[in-house]
């Protein structure tokens, strides 16, 4: 996407100003406007781009800064507090309440993936434990109803609509009172989609927002939208009160800048992020890790919780013995693959890693690489014990090599890719730790399983070796064949 690449032009325009010997003023001058072009460039409002550089050139005044003190971080934190400052203009004040019906409605352009959005929303609530259910006051757009039905069969949530009914707020009203009736601690309402130059439309949705009183009104708005981002948003919430931002369609290929617009036209935060089509492509929005992956500088909180998420703990402690005698066997392998496996996109997973820009990946090949991790992992399941929990590949004789091909149906050649692999990872243990100097004791025993730390420190320590990520790509199956 195209946010990535915005990122990798702000860590390019800071990387820059660090290689200067002095930061001078005109160093100072060269790097914001280097900003401030990848930013108009991923379609951020012109006035908030020169807003924040404004600020920036007050907060970072170089005659006053004091010899000793680091000029280019205060620099690189003060660009980080005002995209943040863009992106985050508080939470919103409302929460769920256990025992309270919380209704939110959804207003938005049309397509911009609002009944998509809603299903997502309850289906992530629902998991959490909350009681979610979903109105379809959609009236406007034959098959709204059915697509919110079919969503809401699926996440198996309870829902409301109408196939007769033409009166949006009538549905709405009838929806939420029969969901309070049951007991749903969130009622949620998908509203038409509309354009602010479509005034009876809007007026529309001031009437339903009247009826149904919502706790908060979400406005969800495709990523792709552009420059128009902050008047449509600023014509939303100048009819309803507008108190959140979800972005969609953050997978594809939009500028993504819009986002930061709409926040500064709502002064409301994004809460969610949409990444796809499907109900679990979606997630929570934080806007400090994520300006910070914006500017190169990594997320070590989005990488811990994703891990978290996919490593049993109690795999922890063996293997924490075993590497801690120098042995890297197979069956680690496969269960580092395997755990990567669950990580999903690679890509993401590595955009969480300081330094790393999404945009150094190869391009085009994710699937390839899953399919390269995959074919590992079947084969890995043809190996017998003795092989998986060696960790000297000399026994990997020829007739072993042959039977594992054999057995996992792939050719000779695919198993030795696999071997080299796995004696380049090997090498690279035997004398890495980056990530363990790089985090806390503490933080890194808890969430980490060793294996998985080792091969994370590979990383880190590699790029700083090589200065590129190739070979890192290829010890993750991404690489040279
Ligand atoms: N790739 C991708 N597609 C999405 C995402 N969210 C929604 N979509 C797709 O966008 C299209 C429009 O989504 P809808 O949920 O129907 O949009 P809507 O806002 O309800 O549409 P209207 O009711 O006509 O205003 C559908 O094809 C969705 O599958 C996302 O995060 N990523």
């Amino acid at each position: 996407m195209v946010l990535a690449q915005l990122g990798g032009s702000i860590s390019l325009a800071l990387q820059q100003m660090n290689k200067a010997t002095t930061v001078d003023q005109k160093v100072l001058n060269e790097c914001l406007n280097d900003i401030a072009r990848a930013l108009l460039q991923a379609d951020v409002q012109f006035k908030l781009v020169s807003d924040m550089l404004t600020n920036i050139k007050r907060i970072v005044n170089l005659d006053d800064i004091p010899t000793g003190l680091d000029k280019r971080k205060i620099i690189q934190q003060a660009i980080s507090k005002e995209l943040c400052k863009i992106l985050d203009p508080g939470k919103p004040s409302f929460t769920l309440m256990k025992g309270k019906s919380s209704v939110v409605m959804f207003v938005g352009l049309q397509g911009s993936g609002k009944t998509t959005t809603c299903t997502k929303y309850a289906y992530y609530h629902h998991k959490k434990g909350w009681k979610p259910a979903l109105v379809c006051a959609d009236t406007f757009r034959a098959g709204a109803f059915d697509q919110l039905k079919q969503n809401a069969t699926k996440a198996k949530i309870p829902f409301y609509g109408s196939y007769t009914e033409s009166d949006p707020v009538r549905i709405a009203v009838e929806g939420v009172e029969r969901f309070k009736k049951e007991n749903c601690d969130l009622i949620i309402v998908d509203t038409s989609g509309r354009h602010k130059q479509e005034a009876a439309l809007f007026e529309e949705m001031r009437q339903v927002s009247e009826a149904t009183k919502p706790d908060l009104v979400i406005f969800v708005m495709d990523s792709s939208i552009g420059q128009a981002a902050f008047d449509q948003a600023q014509a939303f919430k100048q009819s309803v009160s507008v108190g959140a931002v979800i972005v969609t369609k953050m997978d594809g290929h939009a500028k993504g800048g819009g986002a930061l617009s709409a926040v500064a036209a709502t002064k409301s935060p994004v809460i969610f992020i949409g990444t796809g089509e499907h109900m679990n492509e979606f997630e929570v929005f934080d806007a400090k890790p994520f300006v910070n992956r914006l500017l190169g500088m990594g997320d070590w909180s989005g990488l811990m919780d994703k891990i978290r998420e996919v490593v049993p703990i109690d795999q922890q402690p063996e293997y924490h013995e075993k590497l801690k005698e120098g042995k890297f066997t197979f069956r680690i392998m496969i269960e580092s693959v395997q755990n990567i496996l669950q990580i999903g996109p690679i890509g993401q997973f590595l955009s969480t890693i300081p330094g790393f820009s999404e945009e150094l990946m190869p391009k085009g090949n994710e699937k390839e690489i899953q399919a390269k991790r995959q074919r590992y992992v079947t084969m890995m399941d043809s190996m017998t014990n003795e092989e998986l929990d060696s960790c000297d590949p000399k026994i990997m004789n020829e007739s072993r090599i042959m039977r594992i091909a054999r057995g996992s149906g792939r050719n000779l050649r695919e198993v030795m890719e696999m071997l080299e692999e796995y004696k380049r990872i090997a090498k690279m243990l035997s004398n890495m730790s980056a990530l363990t100097r790089n985090m806390s004791a503490q933080a890194t025993s808890n969430v980490f399983p060793p294996q998985m730390l080792k091969l994370m420190g590979g990383l880190q320590n590699l790029m700083k070796q090589m200065g590129s990520t190739k070979d890192m790509m290829g010890m993750l199956g991404g690489g040279k064949k």
